[in-house]
This record gives structure tokens, sequence and C-alpha cells, in this order.
């Protein structure tokens, strides 16, 4: 593909990004892949390209952009190598008009960059929101291996590596032993705050694809029982085999129907030492690796993951033991996910007290531990810890 070539595949690509974000379609990711998936003329580094100019035009533009072609315009004027693209060509965009209207230059939605203001971020910690994330894995104990590939030692003293951006994780003899996972040094961090011994009975209520499971597995020395549910059948099948290969033996998977967890863990009632609710969010804390999702929320949908917050966040405390911990994490910056559910939390449920746990890395924030990209160099996170009464 010429460079003329790449940008206007970009601009495409973002057309269909601005559609998806604004109806509920597929991810950018996943519109980046389609795309290709149609185009076998283009080689691996045409694809880097493409997918770096859509990722850039993405982060330059707070609002949704008109167009992609507008999104792209913004974009050249920071890159003369873009604007140089715009040339006419047979298979590039045309030449950019006299006056021609660039997007909006920003960081997020105004609404949002007001939410996240009064939630306490500083201004100087937005742009960092949207920053390309940097690529983690975590080191797995179970599976030592002699070939662990080259990369700066994870900060905040975690087991792991960061690899250079790009690296084909999925190809590397290391993870395909199981001896690295990826996982940002934010999610490994805040995984801890969960305190867990050989033996323990453990709950992880949202468990996803297992990223924090296969953590808690590990620090458990596989010994003890890993109760790991969730409500979507597509993310929790990807946990057997990720866990075979990781040598996690102890996970026990529950498929959960919405509106019926309750009664789907009746066995579970009361008994673990300690429930890990990783909860459903707006993901204002992963826009470095998401930068689109800015442009999907609004009031109503930031209402609804409240809700449902609210909701994953009572039926963990009733898996609690008397004594036990129950863990509530988001990867968002909104206090309305964070430090304002859990002091919903705690004036609905006499007895139990926060108790901040002690991490490598975040600062205090209400009754819980915030993490920020900018002062911690990882993705955002709030996390708290609730212990039960006796
Ligand atoms: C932040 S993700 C979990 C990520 C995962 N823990 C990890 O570390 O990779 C939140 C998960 O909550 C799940 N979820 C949504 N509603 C739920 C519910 N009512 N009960 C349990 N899980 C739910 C979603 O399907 C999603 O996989």
């Amino acid at each position: 593909m010429t460079p003329a070539a790449r940008v206007q595949a970009a601009i495409e690509i973002v057309d269909q990004v601005i559609d998806a974000a604004t109806t509920g379609g597929a991810a950018a990711d996943t519109l980046v892949q389609r795309y290709f998936a149609t185009r076998r003329y283009a080689g691996s580094k045409d694809r880097r390209a493409v997918r770096d100019h859509v990722y850039a035009a993405i982060r330059l533009c707070g609002e949704v952009p008109p167009s992609g072609r507008a999104a792209m315009l913004l974009l050249a004027d920071r890159d003369v190598a873009v604007a140089a693209a715009f040339d006419g060509s047979t298979h590039g965009p045309a030449p950019i008009g006299a006056d021609e209207p660039r997007a909006a230059p920003g960081l997020a939605p105004a609404w949002l960059e007001a939410a996240l203001i009064e939630s306490g971020l500083p201004r100087e910690a937005l742009p960092p929101l949207v920053e390309r994330a940097p690529l983690d894995v975590r080191i797995n104990p179970l599976r030592p291996t002699a070939t662990l590939p080259e990369g700066e030692p994870l900060p905040h003293g975690l087991q792991g590596l960061r690899l250079a951006s790009g690296t084909r994780v999925e190809t590397l003899d290391a993870y395909r032993d199981g001896a690295i996972e990826v996982q940002d040094a934010g999610s490994q961090i805040v995984g801890l705050a969960l305190p867990v011994s050989p033996g323990d009975r453990i709950v992880d209520l949202c468990a996803g694809a297992g990223g924090k499971t296969l953590a808690l597995g590990a620090r458990m020395a596989n010994k003890g029982l890993l109760l790991a549910c969730d409500t979507d059948r597509a993310r929790l099948q990807q946990l057997p085999p990720r866990a075979e290969r990781a040598g996690v033996t102890i996970v026990e998977t529950r498929l959960l129907n919405p509106g019926h967890e309750r009664a789907m863990l009746a066995d579970a009632v009361g008994v673990a030492d300690g429930v890990l609710v990783d909860a459903p969010c707006s993901g204002t804390g992963t826009w470095r690796r998401n930068p689109e999702a800015r442009w999907r929320l609004d009031a109503a949908r930031l209402a609804r993951f409240v809700a449902t917050q609210r909701q994953v966040l009572a039926t963990g405390a009733a898996l609690v033991r008397p004594g036990g911990s129950l863990v509530y994490i988001v990867c968002s910056l909104l206090d309305a996910e964070g430090a304002g559910q859990v002091a919903s939390f705690l004036s609905d449920h006499p007895g139990w007290r926060a108790e901040p746990p002690d991490l490598p890395a975040g600062r205090p924030h209400g009754q819980g531990v915030r993490l920020d990209p900018a002062r911690d160099g990882t993705d955002g996170f709030f996390v708290a810890r609730l212990l039960a009464p006796c």
C-alpha cells in the first residue's frame, strides 16, 4: 500500500469506529482486524501503519468527530507525513480543501472531563489517560522458565516485564509455556488487595477471561478453591484453557444467569474467605487501550454500570464468611463507580468496614486506593477492601 492508501484506509476505519461507538457496535480493535480480513494484499507493515494512524486520530479527538476524514485532518495538522498523503492519488484521500473543517481536538467529551475533575483527578493527569499504553506481562511463578523475553522490569517491584510495544506475545515460547501472561501493571497491583493464602476458598465473581483469577491461583500456590464466575459465556470459556496453560489447577468456573446470580451461588453463601468483585465499569481508566471508549459513554450508560456494580457488590458480600474480605475493583476513575459506590455499600451494609489495602502504588482515595496513568504509569483503577462483620 502507498502511504496515501494507508491514510485512506485509516479514514475509512475511523468512520466505522465512529459509527460503532455511537450505535453500540464493535470495538476499534475488532474493526481494524475485520477491515484487513478482506484485504489480503495489505502486508504487516501496512497494517501496523494504518492501525497507528487510526489510533493516533482517535486519541486526538475528545468528542466524537464528525467524520474519519475530519479526524485524520486533525492528525495531518500535527504530522507532515500524514498531511502529504492527502495527494489525490488513485487510492489516497482527496487533497485538503481550503478551510476544510477539522475535528475538534480534546481529551474527552466535556461532561466526562468535568466528572473526572470532580472526582478529584488533577487536570494535568488527564492527558496521560489517552496516551499509548505499555505492554506489560506478569511472570507466572507456577511455570518457571529460562526463556523469558527481553524487557524492562515492571515498576513497583512487580514480578513482570514491560515489553517493546508491538511485540506479538502469543508467538513467544514463554507465553506458549504459560510462563507469562499479558496483564497491565495496575491490574496486577489491584489484585494484590485481596489477601489470599494456600488453602483458602476464594470467589472471583466477575472473572471474565481470568486475568486476575490466574494471578490469585499462583498466589494460592494451587491450594484451596477458586470459584471463577461471570455472566458472559464467551469470556468465561477462555478461562479453562488459559488456566491449563498457566498451570492453575484449582479453578472451577460457573456461568451465571443475569438476574439469578444469588440463586446460582446459594451453595457458596457465607463461606468464602475472600471475594473479588472486579466489576463491569465505564473503563475510564483504560482509555489508553480503548480511546474510542470515551465516545461510547453517556450518562444513561454510566448509570447502568453504577446499578450493576451495586448489585454485584451486594451479591459478592453475601458470599463472604464472617470476618472475610471483599475486594471491589473498577478500572474507572469516576467516583460514581469507585469511592461513591463503596460509600453507598458501607451505608447499606451495617457492620462492614473498609480497611485500605497496602499496595505498592496508588494513593488513598475515599475509602480505598486509586491508581492513575500520570502518577503510577498504569491503567487507572479504584480498589477498596471491605471486611465483613465477625
Ligand atoms: C472488568 S471485567 C472483568 C475482568 C477480569 N476480572 C480480568 O481480570 O480479566 C468485568 C466482568 O464482569 C462481568 N459481569 C457483568 N455483570 C456481571 C454479573 N451480574 N455477575 C458477574 N459478572 C458480571 C462481565 O461479563 C465482565 O467479564
